[in-house]
């Protein structure tokens, strides 16, 4: 599915928050979103989903207006919105269940998905026995059994340990391979979008406006990022974390006296 921004303005009340935002996202393309706390991120995601409509311009998904929110458009939120009361199997055949699949084949299948993120044997485990880990593979295998063509993803690893996080961006990675979802993905974590994404768009405070667009070429990625040090530096800079002028030559001691 193609998903595309058109001249999308969003204020709440006085509150400025996105100010013309353009882009088209191709189908199986994943677009990572960084800026600065508050500068309309996930308000972007909202507006994809149908939850938050545009003050001005459009959100459209090959070419029709979003105007409610759909199962073909899959919000996936950082604080794992399991069911407590659920085991993992039920949580999972549940994304079935609300498509009106049978319950026995709801569940088959979401056996099989659980499989998938390496949860076998945890099937019948209810959240609050297993890690946060595990609660955020068995929210992964919730938003991909329905199939969803759009994939939109509010900081899915932001509240995991930095070597879990890895793990579960490895199982992103290849549920993404499998099922080419189009994918919008905010993120504080520059290397998880360096490591993820096809194209960056890096924000600015509110009220946001793009940056600097960053596209990230088709090699194959490790967690070892060091082909990508430059951009991250540079990503980096823009946010105002690092400065980014600090490998530019120094003055030579006679000519800086
Ligand atoms: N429903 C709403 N009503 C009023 N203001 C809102 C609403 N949703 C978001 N905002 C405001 O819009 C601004 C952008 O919020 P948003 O959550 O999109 O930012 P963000 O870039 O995702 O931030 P963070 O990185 O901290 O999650 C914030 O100032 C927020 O308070």
């Amino acid at each position: 599915m193609n998903l595309s921004f058109k001249q999308v303005e969003k204020h709440f009340g006085d509150l400025r928050v996105v100010e013309h935002f353009e882009r088209d996202i191709a189908p199986g393309e994943l677009v990572a979103l960084v800026g600065p706390s508050g500068c309309g991120k996930s308000t972007l995601l909202h507006m994809a989903a149908g939850l938050e409509k545009a003050s001005a311009g459009q959100v459209l998904v090959d070419g029709q207006p979003v105007r409610k929110p759909d199962p073909s458009r899959m919000l996936m939120f950082q604080e794992n919105a399991l069911y407590p009361w659920l085991t993992l199997v039920q949580n999972v055949a549940m994304a079935l269940e609300l498509q009106k699949v049978g319950r026995a084949e709801a569940q088959r299948q979401a056996r099989l998905w659980l499989d998938k993120v390496q949860l076998k044997g945890f099937e019948d485990y209810f959240p609050h026995q297993v890690s946060g880990g595990m609660r955020q593979r068995c929210a992964l295998a919730r938003a991909f059994i329905t199939h969803p063509e759009v994939l939109l993803l509010d900081e899915p690893f932001g509240a995991l340990d930095a070597l879990t996080r890895m793990t579960l961006q490895d199982a992103l990675r290849t549920l993404i391979r499998e099922t080419r979802p189009t994918v919008l993905l905010v993120t504080h974590d520059v290397d998880e979008a360096l490591f993820l994404a096809d194209r960056i768009l890096v924000f600015s405070a509110r009220p946001s406006r793009v940056l600097k667009e960053f596209h990230l070429s088709d090699t194959e990625k490790t967690h070892d990022l060091s082909n990508f040090s430059a951009m991250r530096r540079e990503i980096l800079g823009l946010l105002g974390i690092v400065d980014d002028t600090e490998h530019t030559p120094s003055i030579p001691e006679e000519l800086a006296a």
